[in-house]
């Protein structure tokens, strides 16, 4: 089985390496994956002038999942798109058309004393926000600058079409009747037509899951509701750009952005996995990033695209253990616990991987 590993920017490849050797060691018995990588983000465009190279769109089409790090950094993200790093991820996205992004956001017990919130808020969270990826304001068109006026102005559009909504609400809806049977649409249908557009497609295709209970909340709501009480969600869906803003904020259900990972998927069920942070500049190069959400993120690629369900259990136990053992990277740091940095949380890992029986 072959993966492509796109490091990308940041802090990236640092925790995208610490994925690799997961998967090296949870293949350690048997025939291990070919692992090829390619150029991405900011770091492509600096030696081949174009953050997605064609070469990348080719081995991510070849190969039987992608396994992605984070694209862009602050110095690029205010260049024009086709030499902003971030873009790159961006038409991937599209170019795989990988609509369905499913961001599993789960308390971890060994981690509650991480978590800002408090105990009793966070026992039992086990939630899924479901993003579109490929459309929205990110994508719509006109988007771009004018002077028109004599004042400088910007624009981007918000578009869906049905069919882009549909087939969202169907993964989503699916999903709900393989949990706990509820799904939750997120919107903004009190002041957007494509709002309006999203909550009567969601509606008309709940029609067809009568066994999966269907509510509605505005996003500003929601992003309350999220914190206040998660636990009362099961599958929350949305668009791209509210979904990119909550499931950050549900990041910290769990204690840390670092801790949250993603698969991608397209309608025949290829995937490209990331963990849901960005490149953070702030830490990069420095060994300190937490790699478990890319670790995690290998895990659902595991038993998402490439079939090996009882593999992604041992990376999530392993995952388990060395939190149990008391072992913390900066971001989830707690008193008592033992600080190490991002390759010896991979090595951690990795060893309890190997101490798992196959
Ligand atoms: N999927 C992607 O490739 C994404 C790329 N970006 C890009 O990344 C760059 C940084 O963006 P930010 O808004 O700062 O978001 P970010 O997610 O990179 O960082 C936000 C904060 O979380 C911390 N953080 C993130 N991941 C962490 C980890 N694994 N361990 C410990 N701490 C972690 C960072 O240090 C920072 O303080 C920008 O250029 C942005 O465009 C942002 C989000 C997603
Ligand atoms: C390039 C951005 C849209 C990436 C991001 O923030 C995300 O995918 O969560
Ligand atoms: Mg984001």
């Amino acid at each position: 089985m072959h993966i492509a590993v796109l490091g990308g920017d940041g802090i990236g490849p640092e925790v995208t390496a610490e994925a690799v050797k997961a998967l090296r060691a949870v293949a350690a018995n048997g025939p291990q994956f070919e692992m090829t990588e390619g150029k991405i983000g900011d770091a492509a465009y600096d030696t081949t002038g174009d953050p997605l190279p064609e070469a990348t769109v080719v081995l991510a089409e070849r190969a039987d999942a992608v396994l992605f790090g984070a694209a862009g950094t602050y110095e690029s993200d205010l260049r024009p798109p086709e030499a902003r790093g971030g873009h790159g991820l961006l038409r991937l996205r599209k170019r795989l058309d990988l609509f369905a992004n499913f961001r599993p956001v789960r308390a971890i017990p060994e981690l509650a004393g991480a978590s800002t919130l408090r105990r009793e808020v966070l026992e039992g969270v086990d939630l899924v926000v479901l993003r579109e990826l490929t459309s929205d304001i990110y994508f719509g068109t006109p988007r771009g600058f004018s002077t028109a006026g004599g004042e400088r102005s910007a624009f981007n559009t918000m578009r869906y079409t049905e069919s882009e909504i549909r087939r969202v609400a169907h993964a989503g809806f699916k999903a709900a009747q393989a949990r706990r049977g509820k799904l939750c649409s997120v919107d903004k249908a009190n002041v957007l037509e494509t709002m309006q557009l999203w909550r009567t497609v969601v509606t008309e295709v709940g029609r067809e899951y009568p066994d999966v209970e269907l509510t509605h909340l505005y996003v500003d709501a929601a992003a309350m509701h999220l914190i206040r009480r998660p636990r009362d969600f099961d599958v929350i869906v949305t668009g791209n750009i509210f979904g990119d803003i909550l499931s950050d904020a549900a990041a910290m259900l769990t204690g840390s952005l670092g801790m949250l990972p993603s698969a991608s998927l397209n309608a025949e069920g290829r995937g490209l996995y990331e963990p849901v942070h960005g490149s953070a500049p702030d830490i990069a190069g420095r060994d300190i990033a937490n790699p478990l959400a890319s670790i995690l993120s290998a895990a659902m690629m595991l038993r998402l695209s490439l079939g090996k369900p009882e593999m992604a259990m041992r990376v999530e136990t392993a995952v388990r253990r060395v939190l149990a053992e008391g072992l913390r990277t900066a971001d989830i740091m707690e008193e008592g616990a033992t600080l190490v940095g991002t390759q010896a949380m991979g090595d951690a890992v990795a060893r309890e991987i190997a101490r798992l029986p196959d």
